[in-house]
């Protein structure tokens, strides 16, 4: 095979619990991933072979914030592909193109989803044969989110957001997405979580998973789910961007089910009854100042897979 695409979701969090913070500088987390449909798009192929004596791994990135991704030896789909050559234990070629529609920096984990994809990828293109297992554990030391771009569906993360359990759900869940201009560091959204909380005093709770939550995503039922949608980064996410505030209440005005900042923001979701009521609510969201964007998306879907 010359050449081998693999098409990876976005996530959004439905809950994001966080625990203290860990000597080694991550906290445990109970984290409800679910992959929704805003896809990129990694392609591996074979550098030709003029290009002998050229990087051994070569990256091209497209699409609106192209410029915003890096190019070079830090792309995660890069790190990603050098792991996985490590890992088999020999040296291999190949160039990625990386087509990008999900936001940078935005909270929907899009540099994770490029790991797991270019993991898949290259694993096909060299011909591994290397179990989905093995490519977990590959992916989680490149990022605590990868792992689950590569299983995709709705699932339960512990430990840093890396150890897995996938939930039972029932139907479809339809979303709004509230894209920002410009990201939030995921690190740097952390850390404003661990100072408001030496701020506001008192032991941080160790996180724990809802129980109305895992009920209402068993049941499918999206009244219930919008109002047990929670994030303890959200507060963080605020306060170093407080124009998300109104994007927010724009959405609850509009009649969202549950709306809530995505995992380190600064994307913000919202959960509708419909596909209809969710572009009817995308409408009213997009006016929102600080929203540059509002796109519909649906989930569960899978995770990173090849492109048929
Ligand atoms: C917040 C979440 C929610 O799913 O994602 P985003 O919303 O950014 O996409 C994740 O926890 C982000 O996961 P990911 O982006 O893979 O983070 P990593 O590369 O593993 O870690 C980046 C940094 O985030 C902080 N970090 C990450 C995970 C964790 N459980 N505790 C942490 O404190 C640490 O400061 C770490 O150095
Ligand atoms: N392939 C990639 N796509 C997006 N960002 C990447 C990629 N590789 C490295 N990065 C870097 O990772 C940072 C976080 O990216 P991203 O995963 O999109 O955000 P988030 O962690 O908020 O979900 C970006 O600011 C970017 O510099």
């Amino acid at each position: 095979m010359s050449a081998v695409t693999v098409r990876v979701p976005a996530k959004v969090n439905l809950q994001l619990a966080v625990g203290p913070l860990r000597e080694d500088g991550y906290h445990d987390l109970v984290n409800v991933f679910h992959a929704v449909s805003l896809f990129d798009e990694v392609t591996a192929s074979e550098p030709a072979d003029g290009d002998a004596g050229e990087a051994p791994l070569r990256v091209r990135v497209e699409g609106e914030s192209a410029g915003e991704v890096p190019a070079g030896d830090d792309n995660l789909a890069v790190r990603a592909a050098r792991a996985l050559a490590r890992w088999a234990g020999r040296s291999y070629r190949a160039d990625l193109l990386i087509r990008k529609s999900i936001p940078v920096a935005g909270g929907m984990a899009g540099g994770s989803a490029d790991a797991a994809a270019a993991l898949v990828a290259c694993n096909e293109l060299w011909g591994l044969g290397l179990p989905l297992g093995d490519l977990m554990e590959i992916g989680a030391d490149i990022g605590s989110d990868v792992p689950f771009a590569l299983l995709g569906g709705t699932a339960v993360g512990t430990g840093r957001g890396e150890r897995l359990t996938p939930l039972p759900t029932s139907g479809v869940f339809h979303w709004v997405f509230a894209l920002a201009g410009g990201g939030l560091s995921t690190p740097r959204v952390y850390g404003e979580c661990d100072r408001l909380r030496e701020e506001a005093g008192g032991p941080v709770p160790l996180p724990t998973a809802s129980d109305d939550l895992l009920a209402a995503l068993r049941k499918g039922d999206p009244h219930a789910l919008g109002r047990a949608l929670t994030n303890d980064l959200q507060p963080a996410a605020l306060e170093l961007r407080p124009a998300l505030a109104a994007t927010l209440d724009a959405g609850r005005a509009a009649g969202a089910l549950g709306a809530l900042v995505s995992g380190s923001g600064p994307t913000c979701a919202f959960l509708a009854e419909s596909a209809e009521h969710a572009a009817a609510l995308a409408k009213w969201i997009e006016v929102a100042d600080d929203c540059r964007s509002a796109v519909t998306a649906s989930g569960p879907v899978p995770g990173a897979s090849v492109a048929g």
